[in-house]
């Protein structure tokens, strides 16, 4: 699918998908700066295709993603940039099913890696126990396709006082196994070799139980070669604001992971800074590439947000799409926003500044342009 221009530069398409609140901000202000990245580095072209898949259109039409066709619509892309969905209007469960949640599972998606740290003019809370900036440098590998959020259970007497409901979490053999080891390989190719396998198999006995096992059962095919400990998720909470420099990557299920790396990004200085990347490993369909928070209706339509997310995220796309060959190219963009956060006039107010999410997204592309032209 991917075309070349003169034979050497490759053009990549993109389904852009900016949906609701700060997400629409922050994709507006990732397509700037990758905009300007493919530009300056001539290394790669985009062609993005931005489709209206949102809250506010769902309302007057009823769907989020055209029904029957959104799936092909989606395949015919080499990746997908997301903002965020969820918006008051809409019950945040309609929203997350109406579109996220069905892109992860039918795009097979079942990878989503979240790393961490703490950015250059970030002020981590961390600090305040002594830590420094450098022991809080982690990947979450989150499972990304079953577990808690597999969507089965059902409601009974829905409107009554007596109601039940169930939420059942599904784990499957290969499930577990195909994201253990692709935590395995990710610890591996990171200079420490560590791996954290998080679970509550305590009072969960079935489901964590195997995650267990299938954890030591890979485990053993990477003994003297990465180091791997076991953590029930409460004590895992613990260790991440006590004792930072004892981890690297951590592998956990769908619940597990949204929540601990949202307390990851938190511990290193915001939210607003933390990427994701929800993968399919075996690249038959678009992997897709997001921030790691929701639409923030609080600050939406203030244009405040913090886009570093999303150009930390634009900047893993790039190098997803470019295979080894635009890894320099995502290491300069890095170069850029690292830059820019390291400088007070260009943090925004989660990040303790004063500036909006235009001159942060201003300055980022100067400095990418300034960067790439540097030699
Ligand atoms: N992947 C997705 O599309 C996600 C969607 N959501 C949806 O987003 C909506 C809001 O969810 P919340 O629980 O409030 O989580 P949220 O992540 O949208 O916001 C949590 C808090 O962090 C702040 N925040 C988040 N991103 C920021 C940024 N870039 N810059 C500065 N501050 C930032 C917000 O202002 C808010 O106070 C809901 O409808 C939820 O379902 C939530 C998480 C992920
Ligand atoms: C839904 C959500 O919170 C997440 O994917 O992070
Ligand atoms: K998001
Ligand atoms: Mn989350």
């Amino acid at each position: 699918m991917v075309s070349q221009i003169a034979s050497i530069k490759p053009v990549y398409k993109i389904a852009a998908i900016p949906g609701d609140g700060i997400g629409a901000e922050v994709t507006n202000a990732a397509l700037k700066a990758l905009d300007t990245l493919s530009q300056s580095s001539d290394a790669f072209a985009l062609n993005v295709n931005t489709l209206d898949w949102s809250s506010a259109n769902y309302l007057t039409r009823g769907w989020y993603m055209p029904p029957d066709t959104w799936e092909d619509e989606l395949k015919k892309h080499d990746a997908i940039y997301f903002g965020a969905v969820g918006w008051p209007t809409v019950p945040d469960h309609i929203s997350l099913w109406g579109m996220m949640l069905p892109i992860r599972n039918s795009m097979n998606q079942y990878v989503n890696v979240r790393p961490t740290r703490v950015m250059r003019g970030t002020k981590a809370p961390l600090s305040q126990l002594d830590a420094k900036p450098s022991d809080l440098d982690w990947v979450i590998i989150r499972e990304n396709s079953e577990g808690e959020y597999a969507g089965q259970g059902g409601t009974t007497h829905g409107h009554a006082n007596y109601a039940v409901a169930t939420e059942v979490a599904i784990f499957t053999r290969v499930g577990i196994e195909r994201i253990m080891r692709f935590a395995f390989e990710t610890a591996k190719s990171r200079p420490r070799k560590k791996l954290t396998m998080v679970t509550k198999s305590n009072a969960q006995r079935h489901g964590m139980v195997l995650w267990d096992k299938v954890f030591h059962m890979v485990a053993k095919e990477y003994e003297g070669v990465v180091e791997s400990d076991k953590m029930l998720v409460d004590a895992m909470t613990v260790r991440m604001v006590n004792k930072p420099e004892s981890l690297d990557t951590i592998v956990a299920t769908n619940l597990h992971a949204d929540i601990l790396s949202d307390l990851a990004a938190a511990l290193a200085g915001s939210i607003g800074i933390a990427p994701s990347s929800n993968l399919d490993p075996t690249r038959s369909c678009p992997s897709m590439f997001e921030p790691i928070h929701g639409s923030a209706p609080d600050i939406a339509g203030k244009g405040i947000c913090n886009p570093v997310g999303a150009f930390w995220s634009a900047a893993e796309m790039v190098r997803w799409l470019g295979q080894g060959k635009l890894d320099q190219v995502a290491d300069q963009f890095m170069e850029a926003i690292e830059n820019v956060t390291g400088d007070p006039k260009t943090r925004t107010g989660d990040m303790g500044g004063q500036a909006k999410t235009d001159e942060v997204t201003d300055a980022i592309c100067r400095e990418i342009e300034r960067i790439c032209h540097r030699g």
